[in-house]
């Protein structure tokens, strides 16, 4: 059992909660560069050749305040996930709380190392499958030996092999799908202590879902917290048990998955559309 295994064991069994992430009154602003209007054309450079110090203050940066006064608890066990609008401050959350983003203002702590799988995560696209599983197992933290032993779960796990030997090939040869898959398998190889999925589980086909789900499940047992950023409601539903609502950068609600989620699709306006009953078809009178 490993030692993460072991202390959530006697958590359950004294029924204490302990805490992996702590976020207190959290903000984080991105700055954008050269955001003065008409910068590219000729009379906008005429412009400031004429009148300098206006120019470069049109020129200015200009702030985008993504994440606004968020605070909350997460505990090891849990899976939470995290919903909002788009462009509502879930990946910048995420990201901040990987470590990767400064804060502006409020603290955020972790319990242990923070991984953030992303869809974007940094593989490279010139080597093959086989390389990047073994170059991604140790940047993920894995020994070389660890990345042997669980070599071919990972590359069974992604599927990649199921259509040819594609995992000889280099990675540019590879569908999105196909690569997100593959991202996903190398960062679920390992135990956690927390885990920040961001939409991952969107890009593979159904089957693909299904196992990545599993996996999460297991995750939480052995790690610490995971955290999962999604559009689908349906993939919330699976795998969290809590869920935080960012709304404009603001956290809107933090409570069961079911509450939250019926909130939401109160607001945004119905379930899932795959989810959704079609509309009956009205009826057309018939002629006699
Ligand atoms: N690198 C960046 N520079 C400037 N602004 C950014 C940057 N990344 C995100 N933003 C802005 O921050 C806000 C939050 O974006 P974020 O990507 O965190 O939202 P999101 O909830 O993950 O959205 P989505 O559901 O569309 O993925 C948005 O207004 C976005 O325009």
């Amino acid at each position: 059992m490993t030692e993460n295994a072991e202390i959530t064991e006697i958590a359950e069994i004294t029924g204490e909660k302990i805490p992996t992430v702590v976020v207190d009154g959290v903000d984080i602003v991105y700055r954008v560069n050269g955001t003065g209007a008409g910068r590219g054309s000729a009379t906008a450079a005429l412009n400031r050749m004429l009148r300098r110090k206006k120019a470069e203050q049109a020129a200015g940066v200009r702030k985008v305040h993504a994440v606004r006064n968020v605070s909350f608890v997460a505990y090891r066990g849990e899976a939470i996930g995290l919903i909002g609008t788009n462009g509502s401050g879930k990946s910048t959350l995420l990201k901040a709380v990987a470590g990767l983003l400064p804060v502006e203002n409020g603290r955020i702590h972790t319990d242990g190392q923070p991984s953030l799988l992303g869809v974007n995560a940094a593989l490279m696209n010139d080597l093959t499958g086989e390389r990047n599983v073994h170059l991604g197992g140790l940047a993920m933290g894995m020994s070389r030996e660890q990345v042997k032993e669980r070599y071919q779960e990972i590359v069974d796990f992604s599927g990649i092999n199921e259509k040819g030997d594609f995992i000889t090939l280099p990675m540019r040869t590879y569908s999105s799908g196909m690569a997100a898959r593959l991202r996903f398998s190398i960062a679920a190889a390992k135990d956690h202590d927390v885990l920040l999925i961001d939409e991952a589980l969107a890009t593979g086909d159904r089957s693909f879902q299904k196992r990545s789900e599993a996996r999460i499940r297991e995750l939480r047992k052995h790690a610490g917290t995971v955290f999962l950023v999604s559009h689908s409601n349906k993939s919330i539903r699976d795998t969290c048990d809590r869920v935080l609502w960012l709304e404009r950068g603001e956290l809107r609600m933090d409570g069961p998955t079911e509450e939250v989620l019926e909130a939401y699709e109160a607001f945004t306006g119905g379930p899932d559309k795959a989810k959704a009953k079609p509309k009956p078809k009205p009826k057309v009178p018939v002629s006699p």
